[in-house]
C-alpha cells in the first residue's frame, strides 16, 4: 500500500497554512522522476510534492521542462524512472481503468487554450460531462452553462464559435472546460501568457476566487511575474533538471542561485514585487 508509505515521511502530515485554511495531505507526490527524448535528459532525479489546496506556481528557464513534467503526471508523457503518486496511489501500478478514474479528477488548461474549433462553447464545456459521465446532452449542456457563468462568461457567450472571442475569453471558456468534471487538481499551463495585463490579473483573480470557493489544488506553469505574487501560496523552480527548491515566494526568491536572482530581483521581478505591494 503505497500510502502507508507516506504515513512515515515527514511530508505526510505535513501542515500548511494556506491562504487562511489548513491544509494538511498531500495529493501528488513525484519522488526521483526521470524523463527523456532519446539521448536528451529533461529531469533526473526530480523531486516535488502538491498539497492539498494550495496554488503552486512552476517556474524556470525555457525548455528546462515545466511542461513536460505537467503532462507526465497528468498521463500524456510516459516516465522513464522514478514515481509519481497521486491521491495516495502510485500511478505505474494503476491499470487502465483506475488510472482513467484518478485522470478524471484532473483538470487540464494547455497553453493554447485548446477548444475544438468547429464547437461553440457550450459544446466545448459540455464534451467532458457527456464523454465522462452518465448525463443526457441536455443534463450536460445545463451543468456547461453553470461553468461558463462561474468563469464569468455572459449567457450569450454559450453559443458562440471560439474563432469569435477574444484571448481572454478563450481562456475562460477553456478553463470552464477545465472545471467541467469538479476536478480536485487544476493543470494550467502558461494560462495568462498572449493576454494584456488587465486580461491577466483578472484570470488571475477568478482562479483565486474559484480555488478558496472550491478547494481544488492547481499546478501553475508560468512566466507571469505578476502571477506568482497575485495567486501561488508556493513556488517551485525548475533548473539543471530538477526542482531547485518549492517553497514560499519569499524564500525561494531569498534563495542563493543565478537564475532564481536573475528571475526574482532583475527588473521585471521587481516592478511585479512592487505592485504586488502596492495591491495590498
Ligand atoms: N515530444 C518531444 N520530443 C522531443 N523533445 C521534447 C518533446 N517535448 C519536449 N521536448 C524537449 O524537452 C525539453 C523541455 O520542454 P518543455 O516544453 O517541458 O519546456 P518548458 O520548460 O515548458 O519550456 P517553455 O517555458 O519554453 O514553454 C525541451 O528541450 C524540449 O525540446
Amino acid at each position: 500500500m503505497p500510502w502507508q508509505r507516506y504515513t512515515s515521511c515527514r511530508w505526510a502530515g505535513d501542515q500548511r497554512h494556506i491562504q487562511g485554511a489548513y491544509v494538511s495531505d498531500t495529493v501528488i507526490h513525484i519522488d526521483n522522476l526521470e524523463n527523456r527524448f532519446g539521448t536528451t535528459v529533461v529531469h533526473q532525479g526530480l523531486n516535488l510534492s502538491v498539497m492539498r489546496g494550495e496554488i503552486l506556481g512552476v517556474v524556470g528557464g525555457s525548455g528546462t521542462g515545466k511542461s513536460v513534467l505537467l503532462r507526465s503526471i497528468v498521463g500524456l508523457k510516459p516516465i522513464d524512472d522514478g514515481d509519481i503518486h497521486v491521491f495516495g496511489q502510485r500511478l505505474a501500478a494503476l491499470d487502465r481503468r483506475q488510472r482513467a478514474a484518478v485522470e478524471r479528477r484532473f483538470g487540464v488548461l494547455f497553453q493554447q487554450g485548446a477548444l475544438y474549433s468547429s464547437l461553440n462553447l457550450l459544446e466545448n464545456v459540455a464534451l467532458p460531462l457527456v464523454e465522462h459521465t452518465p448525463l443526457s446532452r441536455p443534463e450536460a449542456e445545463q451543468i456547461a452553462r453553470m461553468k461558463l457563468a462561474l468563469v464569468g462568461l455572459p449567457a450569450g457567450a454559450a453559443e458562440q464559435m471560439p474563432a469569435a472571442l477574444s484571448g481572454g475569453m478563450i481562456k475562460r471558456a477553456a478553463l470552464a472546460r477545465a472545471l467541467a468534471l469538479d476536478p480536485d487538481v487544476l493543470f494550467l499551463d502558461e494560462p495568462t501568457a498572449g493576454l494584456d495585463p488587465i486580461s491577466a490579473a483578472r484570470f488571475d483573480q477568478l482562479l483565486l476566487t474559484l480555488r478558496d470557493a472550491l478547494g481544488f489544488s492547481v499546478f501553475l506553469v508560468t512566466h507571469d511575474l505578476d502571477t506568482l505574487y497575485s495567486v501561488c501560496d508556493r513556488v517551485a523552480v525548475l533548473a539543471r533538471k530538477q526542482v531547485l527548491v518549492a517553497d514560499t515566494l519569499e524564500n525561494v526568491a531569498a534563495t542563493q542561485d543565478d537564475w532564481i536572482q536573475d528571475y526574482f530581483h532583475g527588473p521585471r521581478g521587481r516592478a511585479a514585487y512592487a505592485s504586488m505591494k502596492e495591491n495590498r
